[in-house]
């Protein structure tokens, strides 16, 4: 159960991530017995490194500064054998947001990478119009493009919709379900993107945890959904919900 083993492992998890969003992962992360801690400076990374258990490099507001924090992270990381998730958020947006992906794909070595399809076909350079940062009209098959995008950087694709596809290439999860209101806030991808390295941190097996972790959310969020009739509550009871079935998980 992946989130008992957050809970038994309670990993320290080092978030580089958008300021729209910064709280609510790290809220979410302390729901299920992790450790958040945000930090970009550049000087600070070393010494942050050290003391995390694995990174999340989200690029949901990408500047300057943070693009060589992330760079170094990313590899002091993969010098510490820890494992490293990215959430290319809005890859499509931008030409520099591709090249900037592109150019941390070749320097880094990426345990998971969590990712709308919009944001997957951007990554392997297929066209596709996306919605802002949001995914757009889907006209590609996502399992097989998640599969190749996951052979050529040898890491684990998770992509999330209406249905989420797990591989790294071999193996292939579908899960269905969840609820359409995970897509009217704002953070729900994101969050599960610090959830899925806070699940790198704390299994040996990593592919089945990122898989078990994705149908809990999906579960997570419908029993939230049914709870509640505004977005404002649900996104609490998103909350609420992942940290009551983190404890029951303990009992
Ligand atoms: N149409 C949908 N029906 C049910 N769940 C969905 C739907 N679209 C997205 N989700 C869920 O919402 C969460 C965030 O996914 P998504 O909205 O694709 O991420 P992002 O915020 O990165 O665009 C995931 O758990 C995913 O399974
Ligand atoms: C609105 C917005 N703009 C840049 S990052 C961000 C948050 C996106 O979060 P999510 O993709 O998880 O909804």
């Amino acid at each position: 159960m992946v989130l008992k083993e957050i809970r038994n492992q309670k990993p320290i998890i080092h978030c580089m991530t958008n300021y729209v969003v910064a709280n609510f992962q790290a809220n979410g992360l302390l729901a299920v017995g992790a450790s958040p801690i945000m930090a970009e400076h550049f000087e600070e990374m070393a010494d942050v490194s050290k003391i995390t258990d694995a990174l999340l490099l989200n690029i949901g507001t990408i500047r300057d500064s943070l693009c060589h924090s992330m760079i170094f992270a990313g590899q002091l990381a993969n010098s510490l054998n820890k494992p490293v998730v990215l959430d290319p958020v809005g890859i499509g947006v931008s030409t520099f947001r591709q090249e900037f992906i592109h150019a941390l794909l070749q320097k880094v070595q990426f345990t998971a990478i969590r990712c709308n399809a919009s944001e997957l076909a951007s990554l392997a350079q297929i066209d596709c119009v996306s919605h802002g940062i949001d995914a757009g009209v889907i006209d590609f098959s996502v399992p097989k493009t998640a599969m190749d995008v996951a052979l050529k950087y040898n890491t684990i694709v998770c992509v999330s919709g209406e249905t989420d596809y797990i591989t790294n290439g071999y193996l292939l999860s579908e899960i269905p379900g969840g609820t359409k209101k995970l897509t009217e806030i704002t953070g729900a991808g994101c969050l599960l993107g610090a959830l899925c390295t806070a699940a790198c941190a704390s299994s040996k097996d990593v592919f089945h945890s990122l898989v078990h972790l994705h149908e809990e959310y999906k579960n997570i969020a419908t029993i939230a959904a049914n709870n509640c009739e505004g977005i404002g509550d649900f996104q609490a009871d998103l909350l609420n919900q992942l940290k009551y079935k983190a404890n029951e998980v303990l009992s």
